[in-house]
This record gives structure tokens, sequence and C-alpha cells, in this order.
């Protein structure tokens, strides 16, 4: 008998002994109200009754339990036995039995809890708690959580149990040369070795051997240990089938098999070597656990009478909760720019993955990042792994990679994500995200998107995130932040250094027309990296451009009506320098059709998205007045900023007014274009 069982039967047994109690309570208030009724007989008949009354709700507690396994097993938002990590609904069940998810509640051997404790490991995750008797008692499994919770330990304890305490004990091969009873087929090659590595970890405490099997790798050494005879094989689908049509891997003792991120190993084309692999295994008895939209695969080929786990349900929110989702317009040619900034203010420290929709993109961005490595399909399998575990031991904190590391890769510390554009399926963006917010830890994922091209909103609705839309940092603000640690660094400066400077300090003060102030701030930008701090347009992340907010009493439709609108209160040339024109959001009407105004916004307006199918701005009801914002150049008509003021200008339309404008506009913006080095 289980551990589990135990539990719930000494629940049992304490339910009933309260049950007997509150029996004895009500007849002893019986005997009380009924002092005449003295008879021995009645008195029998009574206890008879009683009997037959504790008896059903015996009968009744035994069967509330057993539903509440069920229950357990067919999630369905409330099971008390799972302690929720994500700040639930359910945080009221914590609260009630903060231990229900204790290692000591499951049955887990001592060797192991020693493994999951020296991890600090101390209790189970809910996906965990709910999986772990299904796949002992050797069920068919789909389970289901959001990233980062768990599900990995969710098939490799309870398997691993199996064999050497449970039902799969009996049924396993064992000594030399003997067949696998455990198949873990992974889409990536990296996934493969993570996977390997936890069974290596806790099977390796027990006894039993693990083989990784995953191409890019030499044949040879997997072959060694196949033919010495292992327990377990975690594999990707393509060198398992060659493995096996080789001969070289037998699955004819299989006890368990599991398919992790199916979905995935089906949308990169596996699917034939999936279907073949476990069309060769389909005999054998096992468990499988796989992921939502693996639902082809379950059907196939788990039993039908398989039990479905799945925390996630039709939740709204299908990406991770402890995350902070934020987007930031910016243009590819920004990029490299803009991100050491994000870093900065976002990575707080720790490590940063980004993600580039191609090698070549990937390639290049990391080339252009200092202390930066890529990570993609086209760099040699013996290379990646160094740059992985490069990754992982903290030799470097920025890994710039494709789809190959956006799934399952569990890195400790990951502290940021960043896309660099739009993922072109949800899916990706989950799982991508998901590399952050790990085992109930926080994290930020921010997304890059071309204001003028991509589709927020689709995202949005598909994973249920709401995203924060924030502009880009402007260097100015990241240049205080890195000034307050510089500032520090310098007080931690020994007073030894003193004698060696103060010549040239001294020489500094004396030669300087600045203030004694103003040198040390220009100092401190030094030691923090600052030789020059430019502005960065809000709408592009391009630096040297600052940007505008037109506002008409009529609404704006397009960019091109904008443009029409400046050209006729602005010179053709500064005109010519506004770049990356897009409408905002806001439709509210202005009420007022003669003011037209221009100024320099802090905060980015919420932006309309491009309607791909219409081939023009979506989400304009064609009512009320709209209005644009843009970026301008120095030299152009939008280089009003360095002012100080907003440039702002108002007055009626039409050519009959254009005169009286360019007078103003020509003070204010020329004063603007000479003041502001040339750049706006
Ligand atoms: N019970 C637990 N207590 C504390 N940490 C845990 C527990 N179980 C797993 N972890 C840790 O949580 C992290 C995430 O686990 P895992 O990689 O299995 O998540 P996942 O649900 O498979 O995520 P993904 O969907 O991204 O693949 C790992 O670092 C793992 O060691």
């Amino acid at each position: 008998m289980n551990l589990i069982s135990e539990t719930l039967q000494s629940d049992h047994h304490h339910q009933k002994k309260k049950k007997k109690k509150k029996s004895n309570k009500k007849k002893k208030g019986k005997e009380d109200s009924d002092q005449n009724k003295s008879s021995s007989e009645e008195r029998e008949k009574d206890n008879k009754k009683k009997k037959r009354e504790a008896e059903k709700l015996d009968e009744f507690d035994s069967s509330e339990t057993s539903s509440e396994l069920g229950h357990c097993v067919n999630f369905k938002g409330n099971c008390k036995k799972a302690k929720l990590m994500e700040g639930s609904d359910d945080q009221g069940d914590e609260e009630e039995n903060p231990n229900a998810n204790a290692l000591s509640n499951f049955q887990i051997s001592k060797t192991l809890k020693d493994v999951l404790s020296s991890k600090g490991i101390k209790s189970l995750f809910p996906i965990q708690a709910m999986t772990f008797d299904v796949v002992l008692r050797g069920s068919d499994l789909v389970g289901r959580a959001r990233t980062g919770q768990g599900k990995t330990l969710a098939f490799v304890l309870p398997i691993l149990e199996s064999l050497v305490n449970g039902r799969a004990k009996p049924l396993r091969k064992s000594g030399y040369g003997r067949l696998p009873s455990v198949l873990v087929l992974l889409p990536t090659r990296e996934l493969a070795t993570q996977v390997y590595a936890d069974f290596e970890a806790y099977g390796g405490a027990l006894g039993l051997l693990s083989c990784c099997a995953y191409g890019g790798a030499p044949f040879q050494s997997q072959i060694i240990t196949l033919k010495r005879g292992v327990d377990i094989v975690v594999g990707t689908p393509g060198r398992v089938k060659d493995l096996m049509e080789k001969g070289f891997l037998n699955v004819g003792s299989l006890l368990f098999r599991v398919l992790d991120e199916a979905d995935e190993m089906l949308r990169m084309g596996f699917v034939d070597d999936v279907e073949l692999i476990l069309d060769w295994v389909k005999q054998v008895n096992g468990s499988l656990k796989c992921n939502v939209t693996s639902q082809f695969l379950a059907q196939k080929f788990l039993k039908s009478d398989k039990k479905t786990v799945d925390l996630v349900n039709d939740q709204k929110m299908k990406a991770s909760t402890n995350v902070r989702h934020i987007v930031i317009p910016c243009s590819a040619s920004a990029r490299s720019e803009l991100i050491p900034d994000i870093i900065r203010c976002y990575s707080s420290g720790g490590r940063t993955i980004i993600f580039n929709e191609t090698k070549d993109s990937a390639s290049q961005l990391a080339g252009s990042l200092p202390g930066a490595r890529a990570l993609h399909g086209d760099i040699q399998q013996a290379q990646r792994e160094v740059t992985l575990s490069g990754f992982r031991s903290g030799k470097f904190m920025t890994l710039v990679a494709t789809n190959v590391a956006a799934r399952g890769l569990d890195i400790n510390d990951v502290q940021l994500i960043i896309q660099c554009e739009p993922p072109r399926d949800v899916e990706a963006y989950i799982h991508r995200s998901g590399r952050t917010g790990r085992a109930g830890n926080t994290g930020v994922a921010v997304m890059l998107y071309d204001p003028k091209r991509s589709n927020i909103s689709k995202i949005a609705k598909e994973s249920g995130v709401k995203f924060e839309h924030l502009s880009a940092p402007q260097p100015a603000d990241v240049a205080k932040a890195a000034g307050i640690e510089a500032a520090e660094s310098i007080t931690q400066v020994s007073d030894s250094v003193i004698p060696a400077f103060k010549d040239a300090a001294e020489e500094l003060l004396s030669s300087s027309s600045l203030s004694a102030v103003e040198i040390l701030a220009k100092a401190i930008a030094k030691a923090a990296g600052y030789t020059d701090i430019k502005e960065r347009s809000l709408l592009s992340g391009m630096e040297n451009y600052v940007t505008l907010l037109l506002e008409a009493g009529i609404p704006i439709y397009t960019p091109s009506f904008a443009f029409n609108m400046l050209r006729k209160f602005l010179p053709e040339e500064k005109v010519e320098a506004v770049k990356g024109l897009t409408i905002t959001a806001d439709q509210k009407g202005q009420g007022n059709a003669a003011n037209v105004s221009l100024e320099v916004v802090k905060a980015l307006p919420q932006l309309q998205e491009r309607d791909s199918s219409k081939g023009r701005f979506g989400g304009g009801s064609g009512s009320g007045s709209g209005s644009g914002s843009g970026s301008g150049r120095g030299r152009g008509g939008f280089s009003g900023r360095s002012g100080g003021s907003s440039g702002r200008f108002s007055g009626g339309r039409g050519g009959g007014h254009t005169n009286g404008y360019s007078d103003r506009r020509n003070n204010r913006f020329s004063n603007g274009f000479r003041r502001g080095k040339g750049r706006g």
C-alpha cells in the first residue's frame, strides 16, 4: 500500500472517529431527554440502528475519498491536494493545509527525497502532486500546466519510483545488457540533454542508468551505452528511430513512454518518426505525458481510459502569470542600439535570452552585443553544448537564440526575455516568454514590434496576456540609473588612489570652465561608460530622433493624410525628415476642427495596429478625430525638441492660413534645429 493511500486512509479513520464521537454525543443527548425509556430492549434497538447508520456513513466516507481522488485527476481548478504556486483562487486551500504537497505525503523513497532536498525541493508542485499517483499506477496521462511549473519532474519522479518500488519493479529488466524500461521523446537536443540530466541525477541515485540519444552527436558512445544496458532512454525522434532501425535500441521491454512537448515535435515535422516509433512500441503498457495541442497524438496512442490533468483548462491566460509582459515599439534598424538599454532596465542583473526569427539575425545581433553568444540550428552541436553550458554557468549573461531555445529550456536566473519581433504563432510567444518566471520566480518578457507591421492584439487575444504598452527607455533615464551605480562604486575605491590622481584632478578643475560638480558628473559618466547621451525615438527606438504628436481637430485615418497636413505648416525638407509616422489608437474627437498642434511627447500613446488583411490601418471607426505621432530628424521640421518646451502650434486649416503659421513655425523650429545639434 502506498503512502498516499495510507494518508487518505488515516483521514478516513480520523473521520470515522469523529463521527463515532458525534454519535456518542447524540446518544448521550437522547438518553438525557429520554430518561424514562430505559428498557434494555429499546436500547439494543437503538444501538443496532446506530450501528447501521455508522456503517452507511463509513460507506459514504470511502466513496467520498475515492471521488476526491477522481476529482484531483480531472482537475477543474479547486483540488484540495494541490497547492498552487501562482496567486490564484486556490490560496484559501493553501492556508488551510500548507503542507498538502509535502514530499512525505507521496510514495517517494528516501533516496529520492534526499536528492530532492539537496536541490531545495521540499514539496511537489501542483502538476506533480496531481499526476504522481496516476503515473505510479501506470495509467496513461495527458498533463498540461503553464511554463515553468515542473512538468518534467511530474513524470520523472513517479516513473523512477514505480521502477524501483512500484508496479514496474517486478516487470523491469535488470543486469548487463538490459533493455530500457522508459523511452522519452523530445523535440530538441538541448531539451533531451536537460531531461536526461534529471534522470541522471534522480535515477542515478537509485542505481538506474540512462542514455541520451540525440542527433548531431556521434553514434558510437550512444551505441556502447545501449549495449551495456540502460533503464531509461531520452532522445530526439530522428536519432531514436535511427538507433531502432539499426538494431541498437530494442524497445521490446518498455514500461513507460513519454512524449514531452509533443505538439512541437509535430510542428517540427517529426510526426512520421514519432508515429513510427510509437507504432513499434504500441503493444507496450505505458504512461504518456504530452501537451495541450498534442491531442492528435494523445487520441491515437493513449489508452481510451487515459487521465487528463489540465491546470490551464480553458482559462484565458495561457502564458506564465509570474511574468511581466511588455511591448515596446522598435524598428528593425534600432534593435541593436535599444536592446542593451532594455537589458540594463529590465534584467535586474540576471540572464537574458533574446529571441530572433531567423538564424542570420540571431548571429548578427549576437555579434553586435558585447558579451552575447548565439544559439541556433546552424551552429555545430558541440558548440551549441559549449554555449549553453557557458550561459548556464554564468560565463556570459546574454544568449541570442532562435526558437531552438523556446521550448522547455530551464536555465536558472533568466530574468529577462526579449523577442525582437512578435512570433508567428501564439504558442511560440507563450513558450519563449516562459523561459523566465519559472518555478514560482518572477521575470520580465519584452516584445519589440514595428508599429507599421505587427499585430500585437492577436497574440494578446489568443494568449490572454494583457501587455503593458511602454516606449523605449530613454538613454538619459538609463544613464541616470547607471550613474547611481557608478557613484556607488566610486565610494568603494580605496583612498590610496588619491595621491596618484590628485594632480590631474586639480589640473582639470583649474583649466575647465565647468564647476567641480559638473566635472565630477562627467567623471561619473565616464565610469558608467558614457561619453555622450543621445535622444531616442519612442516610436522606433532609433537614436537621434525625437517623437512628436500631431493632433488635429479632424480625423486622421492614414499617415499620408498626416503628411499632407504637415506640408501645410512645415517646409518640405523638414517634412521629408520625418520618419515612421503612425496613427495612434486614440479615436477621441477633439471637437474643434480648427485646432492643430504638434508637440514633443515623453510617453507614447497607444498606436493603431495595421490590419494586414485590409492593407491599411485598422481600428479606426471613421468618426471623431485622430492624432498622429512621428519621429522627426534634427534636420527637419520635427526638430523643435531642443527648445525644451512643446512645439505646439494651432490655428485653422487650409491654404488661407499657411502664411500665418509659416512665421511662427520658422521661429520655433529653426531655433530648435540650431540648438538641437542637428538631431531631434
Ligand atoms: N516541486 C518543486 N519545487 C521547487 N522547484 C521545482 C519543483 N519541481 C520542479 N522545480 C523546478 O522548476 C523548474 C521548472 O521545471 P520544468 O522545467 O519541469 O518546468 P516545465 O513545466 O516543464 O516548463 P516548460 O513548459 O517551460 O517546459 C526547474 O528548475 C525545476 O527544477
